[in-house]
């Protein structure tokens, strides 16, 4: 089997009494985010939570910032604006919009609390290039579930 691809990522811990942001097993695609205070999300409500951590995403790649499975089919909290977009050049603090989708449960995050996870992936930056047609397809302009819902 071949070695997983890996890259360094700088991190600097702004909160250097929680733990840094891991993997919980070889093989995991995220790296758990924690947070930072203790948060009260009542029901439907969102929150921009700290994480305590700030990292250099090398040029070409992006860092996402996904919910938690668990977080989500426990208790209905989710990541708003899945996934999260940390850019290349961003050098501020990690922060995670996370929604309380449950409509009747209040749900309050924990400080320490494994809230979401990043993933680091590589990317391509598009030469957008403005054309008077587009090349044709089999699809066309349809979408929208055009081909049907079951
Ligand atoms: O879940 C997230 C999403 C974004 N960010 C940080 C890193 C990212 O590089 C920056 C900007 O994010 P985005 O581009 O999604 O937000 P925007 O509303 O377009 O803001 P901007 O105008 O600053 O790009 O905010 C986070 O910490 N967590
Ligand atoms: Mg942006």
């Amino acid at each position: 089997m071949s070695e997983p691809a890996t890259v360094d990522v700088a991190l600097h811990l702004l909160d250097p009494e929680l733990p840094p942001p891991a993997y919980a097993r070889a093989g995991d695609a995220g790296a758990d985010l924690r947070a930072r205070q203790d948060v009260e999300l009542p029901p439907g409500e969102r929150a921009l939570v700290d994480t305590g951590v700030a990292v250099a995403i090398p040029a070409g790649h992006v860092g996402l910032v996904h919910p938690r499975s668990g977080l989500a089919a426990k208790h209905g909290i989710t990541v708003l604006n899945a996934p999260g977009t940390v850019d290349s050049g961003y050098r501020g603090e990690l922060k995670v919009c996370l929604l309380n989708t449950d409509p009747r449960e209040a749900y309050t995050v924990r400080r320490g609390e494994r809230i979401a996870q990043l993933v680091v992936q590589e990317v391509v930056t598009a030469r957008f290039r403005t054309v008077a047609e587009l090349p044709g397809s089999e699809r066309g302009d349809r979408g929208f579930g055009s081909s049907g819902t079951h």
